[in-house]
């Protein structure tokens, strides 16, 4: 059985306080039997992780630079300084990062690659557009983005590394996916690393995220290909986020 996994992406919200006082309820609000993850700002996540690292939450950071050595490149951050500061995890390939920042497939293999060198565990993120949505192209999608990682690095990193599936139109916009649909693209996302390794895609966590709230977090997380969460707005309200860690507990 694959062990649920919730977390919480902040993107570019709050404040030193805040995050303090967000992380604080959250640890106390934590139960058994979910892995929960905070991913805060980069600022941040230095002091939360040396306050709170060792209360059962996991911590990782938003993106990492491309570059595995350290060097002239202003503005980055490796992930052996995220590691090095206790964090375990990054996100890499938010669909944010691919639109906003211009990441492509062939640099997020990169970065998947480093993340996985400095020792944190990579969330890699897939999805449609809206457009591509409706061109029926999801699964065409998601196929490449998922290839640009397995084709080039392999699958080994999915033991443990986690997938997460993030309809790009269902990003903060109030829209989900409907638990079927999310269902039948999480098979599609495990037939992917299955055609590599069975073994492998029995192990591999794929999150569903895209306006997951405490209302259909848990059908969401019913379905059998459903390992979790990957919450954006409402991880930045800690009743909501504990109720939705809550549900995955079920
Ligand atoms: O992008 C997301 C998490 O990474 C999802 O954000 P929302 O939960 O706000 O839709």
């Amino acid at each position: 059985m694959r062990k649920k996994l919730v977390a919480g992406n902040w993107k570019m919200h709050g404040s030193r306080k805040m995050a303090d006082g967000l992380v604080r309820e959250i640890v106390e609000g934590l139960e058994d039997g979910v892995d929960v993850l905070v991913i805060p700002p980069m600022v941040y996540l230095a002091d939360l992780v040396h306050k709170y690292g060792d209360r059962g939450l996991g911590f990782g950071a938003q993106t990492i630079s491309e570059h595995p050595e350290q060097g002239a490149f202003t503005g980055e951050i490796s992930g052996s300084m995220v590691r090095d500061v206790g964090a375990k995890w990054t996100l890499v390939g938010h669909s944010e990062r691919r639109q906003y920042y211009h990441e492509t497939d062939a640099l997020l293999s990169r970065k998947f690659r480093t993340a996985c060198d400095a020792g944190l565990t990579p969330i890699y993120c897939v999805g449609e557009t809206q457009e591509e949505h409706e061109a029926g192209k999801a699964e065409e999608v998601i196929g490449r983005q998922l290839g640009a990682v397995i084709d080039v690095y392999g699958v080994e990193a999915f033991r443990t590394g986690v997938i997460a599936y993030e309809p790009v139109w269902a990003i903060g916009t109030g829209l989900t996916a409907t638990p079927d649909k999310v269902q039948k693209i999480h098979a599609f996302i495990r037939s992917q690393v299955a055609k590599k390794d069975v073994n492998i895609s029995l192990l591999t966590r794929v999150l569903y995220g895209g306006s997951v709230k405490p209302a259909n977090a848990a059908d969401l997380f019913a379905q059998p290909d459903v390992d979790g969460g990957l919450i954006g707005g409402a991880a930045l309200v800690a009743s909501d986020f504990l109720e939705i860690c809550a549900a995955a507990r079920r």
